[in-house]
């Protein structure tokens, strides 16, 4: 399950505005992805390219063996079917129930009876948590409500590929703790491939395998979590640690001498924070595309910012890996009796986003 993504020289622009350009990257297969970048920087334009929805004026997105852009209609709606996308509002129809919102695709792209219907409805109503809200309408249920009846639509079909747009937008931070958990466990059930689109920088340092970072028309960088979060590049830091000084403005980038000023004043976009460990499935197994802690760091020879990968219980990941893994057996296996990951916290990530 999951397939690889490879995004090669893209470009969009809407008639003079380059949103951006020579865009490249590639999503693994069943991994986890985030990008970032200052508003109106065109990441919602860059998951509507993903998907088919809108033509990029150069360069290619390899599905497979299949260049989107290039498709033929009939085989672009074929291929959208791989892919589940979760709208920044949730998308739902305000005059349908959630059980028929989330019935809906299926409905309108498979022949099912209305008895496998409502199998799949279920089951997927359950793995977010919604079951019991069947009859409600969107106007009646909250914004974290929203997202998970827009997530169980966004999994009817089974899909090799999960877009999601802005998973925090309007939550309050426990919300989104919560919703990301639901991301890293349903990551950890379907392993599909993942890719995120957010504003909020503990998602982005907790749950993905790798972040990328649109700025100045460009994608700054793409790579490994420990990659990003060990960077010295000030864009990657100045977004990373949320601070104001450093090359992105108020509107867009700053001019050179606004950043001399700064040089001048001794600011910098601050030290680089520890690299939290990574958020677990909560039932405590490994994904199956799970990277080890530190390995990143460790295979490059960088050294991470002091206090990486310590849990809140004051345990090195780095060192409790190996352990934890061989008491752990991957999705598909279960917890070894007396093991790691027992009710509530032996895990890598357990108190991070609970
Ligand atoms: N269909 C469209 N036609 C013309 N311009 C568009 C269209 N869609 C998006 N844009 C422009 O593309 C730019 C990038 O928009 P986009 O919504 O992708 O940014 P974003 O990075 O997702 O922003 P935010 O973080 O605020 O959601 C904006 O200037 C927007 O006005």
């Amino acid at each position: 399950m999951g397939v690889e993504i490879r995004v090669e020289g893209l470009t969009k622009s809407f008639g003079r505005q380059t949103i951006w350009q020579d865009v490249s990257l590639t999503l693994p297969a069943g991994e986890i992805s985030v990008l970032l970048g200052p508003s109106g920087t065109g990441k919602s334009v860059f998951l509507k390219s993903l998907v088919g929805l809108l033509k990029p004026d150069r360069g290619h997105i390899w599905v497979g063996d299949r260049d989107l852009p290039r498709l033929p209609e009939a085989q672009l709606y074929d291929t959208r079917k791989l892919f589940g996308v979760l709208f920044q509002d949730g998308a739902l129809f305000g005059s349908m129930n959630l059980y028929d919102n989330i019935a809906f695709p299926l409905r309108e792209h498979t022949k099912k009876s209305e008895g496998e219907v409502k199998r799949i409805v279920m089951e997927k109503m359950e793995m977010v948590g919604l079951l019991g809200a069947e009859k409600k309408l969107p106007g009646e249920i909250s914004g974290g409500m929203k997202k998970r009846a827009g997530l169980a639509r966004a999994l009817v079909l089974d899909p090799e590929i999960l877009l999601v747009d802005e998973p925090d937008s309007g939550l309050d931070p426990v919300r989104t703790a919560y919703l990301n958990q639901l991301i890293v466990d349903l990551n950890s059930q379907i392993n599909a491939t993942f890719l995120i689109v957010t504003h909020d920088i503990n998602t982005a340092r907790t749950v993905p395998d790798n972040i990328g970072l649109l700025f100045r028309r460009e994608l700054v960088m793409f790579g490994p979590r420990e990659m990003l979060l060990s960077s010295e590049e000030p864009v990657v830091r100045q977004f990373l640690n949320a601070r104001k000084v450093g090359p992105i403005g108020m509107s867009e980038e700053k001019d050179v001498s606004e950043l001399e000023a700064e040089a001048k004043m001794g600011h910098d976009p601050g030290r680089l924070p520890p690299i939290p460990p990574q958020l677990m499935p909560s039932d405590g197994r490994v994904r199956p595309t799970q990277h080890a802690p530190g390995g990143w760091c460790a295979a490059h020879g960088v050294v991470p910012p002091p206090g990486s990968f310590i849990d809140d219980l004051g345990r090195n990941w780095v060192e409790e890996w190996p352990r934890y893994v061989a008491a752990m057996s991957p999705v598909g296996g279960g917890p070894a009796p007396g093991g790691f990951g027992q009710a509530g916290g032996g895990r890598p990530g357990a108190g991070a986003a609970p």
